[in-house]
């Protein structure tokens, strides 16, 4: 197997072997805790520029199939990983991991000691990366994705529609998994997905029921031309936001958001209700969060934390039927113990039909 190294902003060098495509490839490098997903989690456009670590020590094993993609292309800048099975074992598989890297041109490491590099990670904060050919290459420029750039390149470039039933969601896309439009297939709904640059009056023309604010890659902060849209949206329809869309939400009303040191990738991280106290295993994929003390309190009520950290996970505006997660509800990888929040969603488009908002 031909040498390969990831060299990192901070010095360290971790030496493995390369699979994949035969190419370098710089990237934030970031590390999902779960055990299974793989095929989700590289095919999840939120990780795009991003070189992503797996943490579970064996990955492969079940090799690639039809079903488990989350968008048609690769996110994943590239990926590194500890023990590859290169002889996969499922009935649905029909490639083998390296077989799609290669053949979506995206590099990997493998035979690195991934418990050492998450131990680098989780002490200096996430940190720049490079998968390299030899030892000796370049670290001294480093380039910050912009977010505009990245969810540009993961979005739909035109409308897309989905579903005959009712009520009618559109979505609009910053990176949309297709689980996320999977869940709301399940609730019977008809679904637009919209580019993440659709004026309100495109919006508004579509008339729909109830919008979702998708999931997507990069620094929130830096998509403020999306804010007043955001927020004249949720003043109008019920509103559901995931991940980058929560972020977008909470922007969009003067909050604020922040880089969390390494960020939160897996699927068991325990989000409590804060209404009920019941604490839920929760699927995420986010490296921003947003900032408890930005939150204006009368607008949001803060509905979710997080038991690990206490971080906000989620906000209900306490007068319009609009709320966002943190969490990924459509799970995929992880568990489904939050799929309730799409039936909620659901359930409050389906009682303000008709109805006419009173903005604050
Ligand atoms: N999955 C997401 O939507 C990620 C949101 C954002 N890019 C973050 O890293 O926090």
């Amino acid at each position: 197997m031909t040498s390969g190294y990831l060299i990192l902003e901070t010095g360290e060098t971790f030496s493995g072997n390369l699979i994949g495509a035969d190419i370098e490839v710089e990237g934030e490098v970031v590390f999902n805790t779960s055990m299974t997903g793989y095929q989700e989690m590289i095919t999840d456009p939120s990780y795009k520029g991003q070189i992503l670590t797996f943490c579970y020590p064996i990955i492969g094993n079940y090799g690639i199939n039809e079903q488990d993609n989350e968008s048609e292309e690769l996110a994943v800048s590239g990926v590194i990983m500890n023990d590859l099975c290169e002889e996969p074992s499922h009935y649905q598989s029909t490639a083998s991991l390296s077989q799609k890297l290669k053949h979506a041109n995206i590099p990997g490491l493998v035979n690195i000691d991934t418990r050492a590099l998450v131990a680098v990670i989780r002490k200096h904060g996430t940190v720049s990366g490079k998968i390299v050919k030899t030892k000796k290459a370049q670290r001294s420029s480093w380039h910050k994705p912009n977010a505009i750039q990245l969810v540009h390149s993961v979005s739909v470039k035109k409308d897309e529609s989905y579903g005959y039933g009712e009520p009618h969601i559109v979505m609009v896309d910053f990176g949309y998994k297709k689980s996320i439009l999977q869940a709301l297939l399940d609730q019977g709904c008809r679904v637009s997905i919209v580019p993440w640059n659709t004026t309100m009056d495109y919006i508004r023309a579509l008339n729909p029921d109830g919008v979702l604010i998708s999931n997507g890659p990069g620094d929130p902060m830096e998509l403020t031309e999306v804010f007043p849209t955001i927020k004249a949206i949720t003043e109008q329809y019920p509103t559901l936001g995931i991940c980058l869309g929560h972020q977008l939400i909470v922007l969009s009303y003067g909050g604020r958001t922040t880089k969390m040191p390494f960020g939160h990738r897996g699927g068991n991280h325990p989000v409590k209700d804060l209404i009920t106290g019941k604490v839920q295993m929760t699927s995420q994929n986010h490296g921003y969060v947003v900032v408890e003390d930005s939150v204006d309190s009368e607008q949001f009520q803060i509905v979710f934390k997080n038991v690990n950290d206490q971080s906000v996970e989620g906000v209900k505006h306490v007068r319009l039927p609009v709320q966002s997660v943190q969490f990924h509800p459509e799970a995929h990888p992880g568990p489904s113990d939050s799929a309730y929040i799409f039936t909620d969603f659901i359930g409050q488009v389906l009682a303000a039909r008709g109805r006419k908002y009173v903005t604050a």
